[in-house]
């Protein structure tokens, strides 16, 4: 890996689904650090990006890039590897286990062969104002609650780049705010690159960059400095 490197890149990534295009030589490269908000109206292909870009499924065509590795030419096992040492997910739906607390389930990616490192899980947890919750479980936290939960829980490995499904769509715009300043405070505190999927135009301003699905291509706009 080089310096300049991306962290994460797609490179003329097609994928169908039930005989549709969805995705069409759909390009995009991931800096160090850098923060990329991915807009698009319903059913333009954005969850399906998350998963290609995640690892969670092969693109039809084209590449998909972690710190330079082609993710196709590992085996399952490898990519699962990849994946985990270096991609955090945050889900729609924040995809919390119910049966572990919120601390348990923040440990998660740490358990599965990451490096064992509680403090940091901790720091996540105070950090993400969600500390005194810590050995609640899921069903006794509000959705701001959870979706902190799940912030720290991708953050946890350390990951070089963190992809989230709307990370605040199910919450109302007080707490949009709050957990999307949390997630951005620690993302650049961890030096890890943040790809955010959004319907939420009220995000773009946090972000270095905008992209938009169009005609199953991204277009983007820069949205500092114009
Ligand atoms: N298994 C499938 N079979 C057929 N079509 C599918 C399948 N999964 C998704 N699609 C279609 O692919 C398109 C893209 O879906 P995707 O979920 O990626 O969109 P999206 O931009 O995330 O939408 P939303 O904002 O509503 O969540 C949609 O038109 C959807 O109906």
């Amino acid at each position: 890996m080089t310096a300049d490197e991306p962290v994460l890149a797609a490179i003329d990534v097609s994928v169908g689904r039930g005989g549709q295009p969805i995705l069409e030589e759909l390009s995009l490269s991931i800096p160090t650090g850098s923060r990329t908000l991915v807009r698009g109206p319903s059913g333009a292909g954005k969850s399906t990006l998350f998963s290609v870009l995640g690892l969670l499924e092969p693109p039809d065509e084209g590449r998909v890039l972690v710190h330079g590795t082609d993710a196709s030419e590992l085996s399952e096992r490898g990519r699962a590897r990849l994946r985990r040492d270096a991609i955090g997910f945050v889900f729609q739906d924040f995809q919390l286990v119910p049966d572990l607390t919120a601390r348990e389930n923040a440990l998660l990616p740490q358990d599965h062969g990451g490096d064992r490192d509680e403090a940091w899980v901790d720091e996540l947890l105070e950090t993400l104002a969600v500390a005194d919750r810590a050995d609640r479980y899921p069903a006794t936290l509000s959705g701001g609650e959870k979706q902190r939960v799940a912030i720290a829980r991708a953050l946890a490995n350390r990951p070089a780049v963190v992809l989230a499904d709307e990370p605040t769509g199910q919450l109302d715009p007080e707490t949009t705010d709050r957990v999307a300043g949390l997630l951005l405070d620690v993302q650049a505190s961890a030096d890890t690159a943040l790809v955010t999927i959004s319907h939420d135009p009220s995000l773009e301003d946090l972000f270095d960059r905008t992209a938009r699905l169009r005609d199953r291509r991204l277009v983007e706009t820069p949205t500092a400095d114009g």
